[in-house]
């Protein structure tokens, strides 16, 4: 057993909110859920966890830093977690930063601590699972590898997350269904389209209940 561990000042956070939202037909992060945004009810949730943070998106949004993708056209989620490396690079005391998807709003609320403590290596990236599948973009990266993020994008057209996770040394961490008044929650349940907004409002209701 190695003693390798991270303390939360080490930590920076960034909501993944670039793409183009095809499915939803308009942008996910300014879409309503309950009486605040999606943006909002994630930067809620994950400043709660880590300081600071700031949004991956293309345009100004909320209170807080928006960081632009540095790779443009058919980069997805990659160009966004590798544009919160450069930005938490670039901060103070900062080894490591953890990524969460916008649409997304009711990731786990020890999503951070439960990725950190899974950390054996400074090397080594954290990836959320649930219900046996991976979320590769919830995920806490160390920032030192932005440069061989930065020369694999720019070698692998395809650009796929999981195809980046085989290339280093990953750990998965699962994290359990949450229990509400109507039934279980997958806490990495994903917004994509208008009916996947519908029923995270009624998802909402079963919480606050
Ligand atoms: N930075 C960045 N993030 C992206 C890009 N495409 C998708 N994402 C992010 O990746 C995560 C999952 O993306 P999707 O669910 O496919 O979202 P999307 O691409 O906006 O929506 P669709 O157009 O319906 O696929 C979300 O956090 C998006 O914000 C991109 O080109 N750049
Ligand atoms: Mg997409």
């Amino acid at each position: 057993m190695t003693e390798f561990s991270i303390g939360r000042s080490e930590i920076a956070g960034v909501v993944l909110a670039g793409g183009r939202s095809q499915r939803m037909g308009r942008d996910k992060a300014g879409a309503m859920l309950g009486a605040e945004s999606l943006l909002r009810h994630v930067l809620t949730r994950l400043s709660q966890q880590v300081l600071p943070v700031a949004v991956n998106a293309d345009a100004a949004a909320e209170d807080v830093p928006v960081i632009p993708d540095r790779f443009r056209g058919k980069a997805g989620p990659l160009a966004g977690i590798h544009a919160a490396m450069v930005y938490a690079a670039g901060l103070p005391g900062i080894t490591h930063v953890v990524t969460v998807s916008v649409d997304c709003p009711f990731f786990p609320a020890d999503l951070v601590a439960r990725l950190a403590a899974a950390l054996e290596r400074q090397s080594q990236i954290a990836i959320a699972a649930s219900e046996g599948r991976s979320h590769p973009v919830f995920g806490l990266w160390p920032v030192t590898l932005a440069a061989d993020l930065e020369a694999w994008m720019v070698t692998d057209e395809k650009r796929r997350v999981r195809d980046f996770l085989l290339r280093h040394d990953v750990t998965e961490v699962t994290f359990p269904l949450h229990p509400t008044r109507a039934s279980l929650l997958d806490p990495f349940f994903n917004i994509n389209t208008p009916d996947d907004l519908a029923e995270a409002e009624r998802w909402l209701e079963a919480l606050r209940a």
